[in-house]
């Protein structure tokens, strides 16, 4: 599945030969043919097209520049290897050779669209939790003060009256920069996106200098890509540079940020909830219905007061990320505080624990990895009155290493544990699942009694089981797949949305409940 193509209204016509000079690019064939935009996948490919052909991870691009070059692609950007296939396959479109495809791509991109970053505000947020959350909330905020904003994320990209549903966290650099070219032919003057590791290790943010990032934390996810976590860090650590950001704010909440903090090479802001040093502290957070209204203070004094209308601890620390990004760019905090209001950041993130009903509380929270589990789930645990139940699963293809330590976690934190599936891809379901059974069921650390540990599949029965049974004062947690729609399973897209199945039971619920008025789902509620 892949999104809509979105270009500028306008696009500037660049020469090849100017664009070579720019990327340092060797230029094989006619210096006066013009491009417009670039792309990366022939099957996307409009006119006026650079065609970038990059040696993928299972293909060569350059297969498919003919097809690309058919559909109107005026020019090929590729390596030695990508250009000899070029000619073999007779095309006759000016070629731009360089040594690594990707490298040259973002340059290549921003060029041609006129580097559209340069004239706006950019924040760009990173680390394994919290990205989307926290450029939402920046979205939020941004907009409250008037601005005309961009959003670029795992959820959607937007705009004005522009909203496209996202394939990627971060989108590679020919999409990403016609984006931001559409954006700024739109007036928007400031953009919040989210940076993934991936995308920085991939060269899809190269052409971006961000005016201010901001890092969340770092746990266990994605060394199936990176390897190591010293590898993951090092990625996450190159947007803390001159190339790649202006200044940053980074929460120094876990080890992680503290080294993120004394290693980056811009000037630094730190944040902290939990009692680390750092020049904002986070001070007298008092949950409260929806939310938590929160103090940050300054090592100099100054009190920036705040609410984030969200549930859990974590959003705490989101919140105040986004507030010292605001900060550092050079919002003033009374306007700020004066914009946000009483309700303080009241942004709805999809899928991030969205509250779908009272009673039973069924929240859905895109928690796909241990330590975001476990997080979600003590935040619930301390609002729970009856019992806190998790309905998840793991995916298949990604980071295997995670499924126990998921099991275990749920197992810990919940007094039922719904084992059931994620996006299993080409894996089968089952063996995943015994995964995370086998991690659940050797979960130690708990006082009193065990869980109750059930397997149901497929997934949407393991939703309208659990919140048909569940009680009226208990939490239902729908872990994992937050906004998603489709389900991957045996490489066939199945649709799925945890939010609508959640809402088909509790609708099945109440008319059962007017059919019978004394029901036994109230019986739950006896559960401490
Ligand atoms: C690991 C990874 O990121 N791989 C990306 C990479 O794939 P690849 O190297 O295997 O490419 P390939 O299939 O060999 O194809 C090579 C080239 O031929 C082109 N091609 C291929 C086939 C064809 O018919 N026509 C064609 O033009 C492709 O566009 C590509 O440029 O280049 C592709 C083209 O842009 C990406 O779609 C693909 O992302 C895949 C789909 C992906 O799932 N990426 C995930 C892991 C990812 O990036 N996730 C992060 C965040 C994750 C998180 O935080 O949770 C993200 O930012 O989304
Ligand atoms: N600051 C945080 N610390 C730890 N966990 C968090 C934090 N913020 C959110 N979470 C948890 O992580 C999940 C994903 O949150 P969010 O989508 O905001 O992060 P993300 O970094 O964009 O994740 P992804 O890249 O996987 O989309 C949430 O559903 C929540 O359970």
């Amino acid at each position: 599945m892949s999104s809509p193509r979105i270009l500028p209204p306008a696009r500037r016509q660049v020469l090849v030969a100017d664009l070579a000079a720019h990327v340092g690019a060797r230029l094989d064939g006619d210096p006066s043919a013009n491009v417009a935009s670039v792309v990366l996948d022939n099957r996307r490919t409009v006119p006026g097209d650079l065609f970038a052909a990059v040696p993928g991870a299972r293909v060569h691009g350059a297969a498919f520049a003919d097809d690309a070059v058919r559909r109107g692609a005026t020019a090929v950007l590729t390596d030695a290897a990508g250009a000899q296939i070029v000619r073999d396959a007779g095309c006759a479109v000016p070629v731009l050779v360089v040594e690594d495809v990707r490298a040259a791509l973002g340059a290549s991109a921003a060029h041609v669209h006129g580097e559209p970053a340069e004239v706006m505000t950019t924040f760009g947020v990173t680390g394994t939790n919290g990205k989307t959350t926290t450029t939402f909330l920046l979205d939020h905020a941004l907009r409250a003060l008037g601005r005309r904003t961009g959003l670029v994320g795992t959820v959607e990209t937007r705009f004005g009256e522009t909203v496209v549903p996202s394939t990627l966290t971060t989108p590679e650099a020919p999409e990403l920069q016609g984006w931001l070219a559409a954006m700024v032919a739109d007036d928007v003057d400031t953009l919040a996106m989210e940076v993934s590791s991936h995308s920085i290790a991939m060269h899809r943010v190269d052409g971006i200098v961000f005016d201010v990032v901001g890092f969340t934390n770092l746990s266990q996810d994605h060394l199936d890509f990176h390897g190591t976590f010293e590898e993951y860090f090092a990625t996450k650590a190159e947007l803390f540079g001159p190339q790649r950001a202006r200044r940053a704010v980074v929460v120094v909440d876990d080890e992680w940020g503290a080294r993120m903090a004394r290693e980056a090479r811009v000037p630094v802001t730190t944040v902290a909830t939990a009692g680390a040093d750092a020049d904002w502290t986070v001070r007298d957070a008092e949950t409260e219905a929806g939310g938590t209204r929160l103090t940050l203070v300054h090592r100099d004094g100054r009190r920036v007061p705040t609410r984030v209308a969200l549930p859990g601890g974590f959003n705490v620390a989101n919140a105040a990320l986004a507030c010292v990004m605001l900060l550092e760019s050079g919002v003033d905090a009374d306007e700020l505080v004066a914009a946000l209001g009483p309700e303080g950041f009241d942004a709805r993130v999809p899928g991030r624990m969205e509250v779908l009903s009272d009673a039973p509380r069924v929240v859905v929270d895109f928690a796909h990895n241990a330590d975001a589990l476990e997080l979600a789930l003590r935040s619930l645990r301390t609002t729970t009155p009856g019992r806190l139940v998790v309905v998840f699963g793991a995916t298949g293809e990604r980071d295997r290493g995670k499924r126990p330590h998921m099991g275990a976690v749920a197992a810990r934190w919940a007094d039922v544990v719904v084992v059931t599936d994620d996006d299993p891809h080409g894996e089968p379901p089952a063996p995943i699942r015994a995964e995370v059974l086998a991690g659940a069921r050797a979960a130690t650390g708990r006082e009193g009694p065990g869980p109750e540990i059930l397997e149901v599949a497929p997934r949407a029965e393991a939703i309208r089981q659990t919140v048909l049974e569940a009680g009226d004062s208990d939490t239902v947690l729908l872990a994992g797949r937050g906004h998603e729609t489709v389900q991957e399973v045996d490489g066939v897209d199945l649709p799925l949305d945890d939010r609508v199945e959640a809402r088909a039971a509790l609708a099945a619920r109440t008319a059962g409940r007017e059919r019978t008025p004394a029901t036994p789902h109230d019986e739950g509620d006896t559960h401490a």
